[in-house]
């Protein structure tokens, strides 16, 4: 297959007029890479920042662990292997998401990046993993909130929970009805989060109605002893026009 592509750019084919060149350009122009080039960006792995890294805590990690065990692994040929889970794949690039994880958002080289996954240094900020039931109805996310997500002293900023609520109840309707947008978010805060600690924010749907998705969601210490947030999203599913609209 890449050996094919990498035919048929040469030969100026399909996905050249996608790039905004002309038809056509010399072999030499410098406005559009080499195919070998384009075959490397097209065929490289993205990089997954569901996966485990270094900053992981012990928690973190155990719970990931956890979850993980009692998930379907993705193998070729073979979906579903009967486990209650399915971990979500998570990469720095909305684009990444519309083609499946591959590689749209290569060949555009927007500067744009999703919001918590931009921090270069790992366990700064968002690290989190999320995984979503057979039904779709239950998501549960294991967040680990790093020293730059400070807000009261020792503890974690109102808005980057917020963040978190948002992307974890989003990911969910986007896994149901993609493409959606936040409506409505309502957020009870009860007990704060200390910096560091590692939490689990589970979403659950509600109900549907048409063009609209309610998901509930709650923060909790990873035992369940304590309740650190509660809120309530509405998720509107959108036609890709309205996102062009701006
Ligand atoms: C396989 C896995 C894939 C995973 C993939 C992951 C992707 C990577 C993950 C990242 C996850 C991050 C997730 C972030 C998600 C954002 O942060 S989105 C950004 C924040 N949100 C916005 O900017 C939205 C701004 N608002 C809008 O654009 C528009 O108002 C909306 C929400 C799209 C609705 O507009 P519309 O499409 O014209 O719809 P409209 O007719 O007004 O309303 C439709 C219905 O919703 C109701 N409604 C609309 N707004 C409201 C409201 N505020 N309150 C109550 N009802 C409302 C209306 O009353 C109406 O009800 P019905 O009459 O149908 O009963």
């Amino acid at each position: 297959m890449a050996r094919n592509l990498a035919r048929i750019l040469g030969g100026c084919g399909s996905l050249v007029p996608f790039m905004k060149t002309p038809a056509c350009p010399p072999r030499n122009s410098s406005s559009i890479p080499p195919a070998r080039t384009l075959v490397q960006m097209l065929f490289s792995k993205s990089r997954d920042f569901s996966l485990p890294n270094s900053s992981w805590g012990e928690e973190m990690m155990r719970l990931y662990e956890f979850y993980n065990g009692q998930s379907d692994v993705e193998t070729e040929g073979e979906e579903n292997q009967g486990r209650e889970w399915k971990r979500l794949p998570s990469y720095n690039r909305s684009l990444k998401y519309a083609t499946g994880g591959v590689y749209l958002s290569k060949i555009i080289q927007s500067k744009a990046r999703l919001f918590t996954r931009n921090i270069r240094e790992p366990g700064a900020a968002f690290e989190y993993v999320l995984f979503i039931n057979k039904e779709k109805e239950r998501c549960v996310c294991v967040f680990q909130a790093g020293h730059l997500l400070e807000g009261p002293p020792g503890h974690v900023h109102g808005g980057a929970i917020a963040t978190m609520i948002d992307t974890v109840t989003g990911t969910h309707a986007s896994a149901i009805s993609a493409p959606v947008m936040t409506a409505n978010l309502n957020i009870d805060y009860r007990s704060p989060i200390p910096l560091g600690s590692t939490v689990l924010i589970e979403s659950t749907l509600e109900k549907t109605e048409g063009r609209k998705l309610y998901i509930s969601c709650k923060v909790t210490s990873t035992d369940g002893s304590k309740r650190h947030t509660d809120a309530t999203a509405l998720f509107v599913s959108i036609s890709v026009a309205h996102l062009l609209k701006g």
